[in-house]
């Protein structure tokens, strides 16, 4: 499928993007082209790969024109540029909509424009019955997907999202966080020891992304099944896991979090796919004739639940320290 094929990535220089690299660079694919904003990262980047397959565009998803030129000659989008930060979206939060919803809609109208085949968007379990502006956004990204999956010639273009939760030690993260008030001798900052989160590794959400790639329809968004840990029994697993003694100190919830988050919500469990591992969640297909939307409306949705990370299944503090230690952060970063 990537056989001699051109794959551009935003918001390349991130973790996804250096994740999808890893898989990718021994394939066959023609040229990985890193579309992002940062000529440091970029630096970086190309001195460590060294690479001749990999191209680097500067640019930002909130130009148009930079997207367009980027994308002349591509087949596949994977689009990961986002602001992703909660704290920081919720005080500037028309930085959210010009980045994740109209920075978003540039990408896909570009792909349409430049005829590329297929574009994965990536969203978050926060855009699911979003209170804060970074997943407001999202949701508004999912919302226009969808609408222009609608209007594009599958034979052209077809997009689609993946939505996962949180990434284990991503980059500001709470796992990075703890290991260094770890290493520092500080006590560890448990918002709410109740509190729960997906947890996913790095891999899991390249894994989702490909499966996308190469099942999606026209709109559809794909959702790998997670298990998931309260924030207590996180910090506990990193405690034991450094054989340490620090406090758990409870600093109480910061701005815009919620105390669990849903990935797929009851109204989308009612027409869900289950495929396994992942839902599937296909557009609804219904058209704009509002007198065929009221007689043909769903029905039975009483009997479906929302798939949150309060009812799906939860890890042990043991099963958190295997998942944990599969990181490789412990040796390289904490001294017992
Ligand atoms: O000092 C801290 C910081 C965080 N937490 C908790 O740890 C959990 C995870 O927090 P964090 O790693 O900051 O992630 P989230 O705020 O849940 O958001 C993450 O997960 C999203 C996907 O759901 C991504 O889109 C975001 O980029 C990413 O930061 C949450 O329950 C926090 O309340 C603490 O207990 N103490």
């Amino acid at each position: 499928m990537f056989d001699e094929k051109v794959l551009l990535i935003t918001g390349g220089t991130g973790s996804f993007g250096n994740a999808v690299l890893d898989r990718f660079l021994q394939s066959n694919l023609a040229e990985i082209r890193i579309f992002s904003r940062d000529e440091k990262k970029q630096a970086d980047m190309r001195a460590a790969l060294n690479c001749d397959k990999v191209k680097f565009y500067i640019g930002d998803v909130r130009d148009y024109d930079s997207v367009h030129d980027a994308l002349s000659g591509v087949d596949f989008v994977f689009h990961a540029a986002a602001l992703k930060q909660v704290p920081s979206c919720e005080f500037y939060p028309m930085e959210a909509v010009k980045t994740n919803v109209m920075g978003a809609e540039n990408v896909m109208r570009a792909a349409m424009n430049q005829g590329v085949s297929r574009v994965v968007v990536l969203s978050t379990d926060k855009a699911v019955y979003p209170i804060n502006a970074m997943g407001m956004s999202k949701a508004m990204m999912e919302k226009v997907m969808v609408a222009k999956a609608r209007l594009c010639d599958p034979r052209k273009t077809v997009l689609c999202a993946t939505r996962y939760g949180n990434v284990m030690a991503s980059s500001g993260s709470v796992i990075p966080l703890f290991l260094q008030q770890l290493r520092d001798g500080q006590a560890l900052t448990v918002t709410d020891p109740q509190m729960t989160r997906f947890l996913m590794s790095l891999e899991e959400s390249v894994d989702l992304v490909l499966y996308a790639f190469e099942h999606a329809k026209p709109g559809d968004i794909f959702v790998q099944k997670s298990k998931a840990s309260t924030v207590g029994d996180l910090a506990e697993a990193l405690r034991q896991l450094v054989s340490a003694e620090h406090e758990i100190k409870v600093i109480g919830t910061r701005h815009g979090e919620k105390l669990y988050e849903s990935l797929v919500s009851r109204e989308e469990m009612a027409r869900a796919e289950d495929l396994g591992n992942y839902f599937r969640i296909p557009a609804d297909s219904r058209d704009l004739n509002y007198n065929k939307y009221f007689v043909e409306g769903q029905t039975g949705m009483s009997a479906f639940d929302d798939y949150t990370s309060h009812n799906t299944q939860r890890l042990s503090i043991e099963e958190v320290k295997q998942l944990v230690l599969r990181l490789g952060l412990i040796a390289e970063g904490v001294h017992a």
